[in-house]
């Protein structure tokens, strides 16, 4: 069963937006938790336009779930990443200006950059995860840098998909049949929503765990944080039904 892991970013960045601690970070952890979420996943940036290191030794202290920290393996992430252990690090090769995460890792290219990473958090008993685009060819060497999973990078996928494209999912299809073939668990994420994410996993259902912020938080605006997290366990739930 496809795990939903709430990445509480955006609520940092209505944090920020005031200068104070409303909301609080650590209590919309503890809140999405008590509505069901099964896993906290936050993206500390170089800039911290939302949320701050700080956040990331503040969270640890309450997640009871699975905590999962995303970002770019800069000398001060690993060192973050280290100090605070989390359950799962997933590795965004994020240029420093993007808006957001837009490109998964070429991991033929940096091969040998991702496998010493990756080795130095398996050492330290943290779970890995490498974000990559839905592509076959970058398959085999995720593999070979020894992570444990890979996480595909949702937003081509959504984008069709809110054109009424259904064909957005083939190549999805295709890299996670090489990543099973590889021996690789599947995370997927960025631009998942209640409009797509049913079908996502109906024709996905190797998913183990989708990391869902911008949508869900937005929805909460309207529906509620409770009322919100809830549809999307909700949507897994008869996504799940489809494939028995
Ligand atoms: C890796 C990924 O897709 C998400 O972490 C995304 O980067 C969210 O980051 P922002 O909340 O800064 O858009
Ligand atoms: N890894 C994806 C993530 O954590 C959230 O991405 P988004 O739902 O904010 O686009």
């Amino acid at each position: 069963m496809t795990k939903l892991s709430v990445n509480i970013n955006k609520i940092a960045t209505l944090r920020n937006a005031r200068g104070g601690n409303t909301p609080n970070v650590a209590e919309a952890a503890i809140k999405a938790e008590e509505f069901g979420a099964q896993g906290i996943t936050v993206h500390p940036r170089p800039d911290e336009r939302h949320i701050r290191y700080q956040d990331v030794y503040d969270l640890k202290k309450v997640v009871k779930t699975e905590f999962n920290i995303e970002g770019k393996p800069v000398e001060s992430f690993m060192k973050m990443v280290l100090e605070v252990k989390p359950e799962q690090v997933t590795l965004v090769p994020d240029s420093d200006d993007a808006i957001t995460s837009n490109a998964g890792w070429d991991t033929i290219k940096h091969l040998d950059y991702l496998t010493e990473i990756i080795s130095e958090f398996k050492r330290n008993g943290i779970r890995t995860s490498i974000f990559l685009d839905p592509n076959p060819k970058l398959v085999e060497a995720a593999a070979k840098t020894g992570t444990d999973r890979i996480e595909l990078y949702t937003e081509s996928f959504a984008v069709e998909y809110a054109k009424g494209n259904l064909n957005g999912i083939y190549p999805y299809r295709e890299t996670t049949d090489e990543a099973l073939k590889n021996g690789l668990k599947l995370n997927a994420g960025h631009d998942l929503s209640l409009d797509n994410l049913q079908y996502f996993i109906e024709q996905i259902p190797e998913i183990d765990e989708v990391s869902i912020g911008h949508a869900l938080i937005s929805e909460s605006i309207y529906m509620g944080f409770e009322n919100t997290i809830q549809a999307y366990l909700k949507r897994i739930e008869m996504a799940n039904k489809f494939n028995r």
